[in-house]
């Protein structure tokens, strides 16, 4: 093993980050970006600080060719580069493309693998290694800044590596990258070998590395490769990229940041956009984001169980070894289901303004939320609001007697709805632009109260055909904020049965105000 980081001078130990989102990224089985969308992600990892960005693979097509032409032109700050096979035409049409770049760079590659050359390449290492000098110096007849890679490197003879780059270099190379293209390797092999290959060459080449997850350990392998010697670690924003993908950028860039007193590496990235960024590459890729998946997943800062809810809210620190905020999130979120417990609860009822309930209410409350909680997974803040506000001493002024509903494809829907009131059965009858939205037009006729509804929700709570749907709706009334839940197999009842609560809530004077909690909307 190397020296540990720590121990070499402070201008060694920063990471440059090369995002081939862009290209390995799109190399995503049914990801193709357009030109704008390119371009956008390009402005956000220029914006984020990396050191690199390769914007595409020039000959893939003339659209990619123009794609990286676009983000050479047009995006200052990083190094743009474009890949290539080591062949003229490839190399041509890379040059041409990072051309108008304020700083362009060539990368080129060739395999080396006994595997990859016998087969695919169908090359003698002789030839391969040829092809790779008569590529490099073609490369640096354009551009100063030119990579070499050895696809296939980890699978590759050590010996034959070290001859190939230092041949790489005597032509001109000022990168050499190492890739773990089929993601085989382990940290304890990556490492050994950069520290290998850094001896064999000289101190002015950058060494990068370019690792992929297909056993899951592509970040842990980079990170390795950086202890061996890497100074370019190559990755992806959400890791996405070939089969299982690439390292992910977020998460590399935060081990280092969070555990800089073990690495003693740091990067260029401003760590507060690493989390828009990774929004904006899902939703232009269409490839979602795993809850579970650290620093940009839906869960990575969101605390489920009582224990771990409890010791946040005490101190942060407890259970984040980093704040959200430093990622460019909200603030840790508090989500409440049949983990959580009474601290959690009563901090979930106080952020929604129920903050005087009696200790006896909320623990009354608190055992009908864990009923609740078992029959449905997550609980929401309209949850929530509808448990403290489903107080049976609610005054039934209006009770649902019953509805017909006339509604079809190119016909305008029409609620006939009956209720009992304080007057005895009344009948109203409205439109509506769909079953629902009649149905309450119909009960506010009858009641006169028309409270605004402000949102809306249905979900299935038991399974199968006859499933049982609830609908939980909020409504403001005034200053008030109701909240109003409704439980049938039929979807227009239980809808009109939550406008009907919301209702007699109004005329019994309930509802809260509603207060900005520090939790996000739709989990407490
Ligand atoms: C590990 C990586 O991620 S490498 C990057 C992979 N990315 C891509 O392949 C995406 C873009 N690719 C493409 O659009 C196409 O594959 C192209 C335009 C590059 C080439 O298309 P085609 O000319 O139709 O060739 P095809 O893809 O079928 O085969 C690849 C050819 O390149 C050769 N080749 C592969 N790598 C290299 C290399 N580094 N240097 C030189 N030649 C190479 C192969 O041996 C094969 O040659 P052959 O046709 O003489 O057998
Ligand atoms: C072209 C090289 C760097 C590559 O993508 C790989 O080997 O995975």
């Amino acid at each position: 093993m190397t020296q540990p980081a720590q121990t070499q001078p402070a201008d060694q130990n920063r990471i440059r980050i090369f995002d081939t989102t862009l290209r390995d990224g799109e190399q995503s089985p049914g990801v193709a970006l357009n030109h704008a969308q390119k371009l956008e992600i390009a402005h956000s990892l220029a914006r984020m600080g990396v050191d690199v960005i390769e914007a595409g693979f020039p000959i893939a097509s003339a659209g990619d060719l123009e794609g990286v032409s676009r983000i050479a032109r047009e995006v200052r700050g990083p190094i743009i580069a474009g890949l290539a096979r080591a062949n003229k035409a490839d190399i041509e049409a890379a040059a041409k493309a990072v051309e108008a770049a304020e700083k362009p760079r060539i990368h080129t590659f060739i395999a080396t693998s006994p595997i990859h050359m016998a087969k695919k390449l169908q090359l003698e290492p002789d030839a391969v290694v040829e092809r790779a000098v008569q590529a490099v110096k073609m490369a640096r007849s354009f551009v100063d800044d030119v990579e070499f890679s050895a696809e296939d490197a980890t699978r590759s003879e050590t010996a034959f590596l070290i001859r190939i780059f230092q041949a790489a270099v005597e032509a001109g190379a000022t990168t050499i990258n190492i890739p773990d293209t089929v993601g085989y390797t382990t940290p304890e092999e990556i490492r050994a070998l950069f520290s290998e290959i850094r001896a064999a060459l000289p101190a002015h080449v950058i060494l990068s590395s370019h690792c992929h997850d297909d056993l899951g350990m592509a970040v842990a392998n980079s990170i390795a490769a950086a202890e061996g010697g890497a100074r370019q670690i190559e990755c992806t924003i959400n890791g996405i990229g070939e089969r299982a993908g690439n390292a992910s950028l977020e998460e590399i860039v935060m081990a280092f940041h969070t555990r800089r007193d073990h690495y003693g590496f740091e990067t260029g990235i401003r760590t507060r956009e690493l989390y828009r960024a990774s929004r904006l590459v899902s939703r232009l890729s269409g490839m979602p984001v795993q809850p579970n998946k650290a620093i940009v997943g839906d869960n990575a800062f969101a605390h489920e169980s009582g224990i771990h809810q409890d010791g946040v809210i005490k101190a942060r620190e407890t259970y984040e070894i980093m704040n959200a905020e430093l990622v460019g999130r909200e603030a840790a979120v508090l989500v409440m289901g049949k983990h959580s417990g009474r601290a959690a609860f009563r901090k979930a009822l106080h952020d929604l303004g129920y903050e005087d309930l009696p200790d006896d209410k909320v623990q009354y409350l608190f055992g009908r939320f864990k009923d609740l909680a078992d029959r449905k997974g997550q609980i929401y803040s309209d949850d929530l609001r509808a448990l403290v506000e489903s107080r049976a001493d609610v005054p039934q002024t209006f009770t649902l007697e019953g509805f017909q509903i006339t509604s079809g494809m190119n016909m305008t829907p029409v609620a006939f709805v009956r209720l009992q009131t304080p007057d005895g059965a009344v009948d109203a009858t409205s439109h509506g632009d769909g079953p629902v939205d009649a149905a309450y037009g119909a009960i506010s006729k009858i009641t006169g109260l028309n409270p605004e509804l402000e949102t809306y929700r249905i979900q299935a709570v038991t399974k199968g055909d006859d499933a049982l749907g609830e609908v939980s709706i909020t409504a403001r009334y005034g200053e008030k904020l109701l909240s109003g839940t409704g439980v049938a197999t039929d979807i227009v009842e239980a809808s009109a049965r939550a406008w009907v609560r919301v209702m007699n809530m109004i005329v019994a004077g309930m509802g809260s105000e509603r207060r900005e909690g520090e939790f996000a909307p739709g989990r407490i």
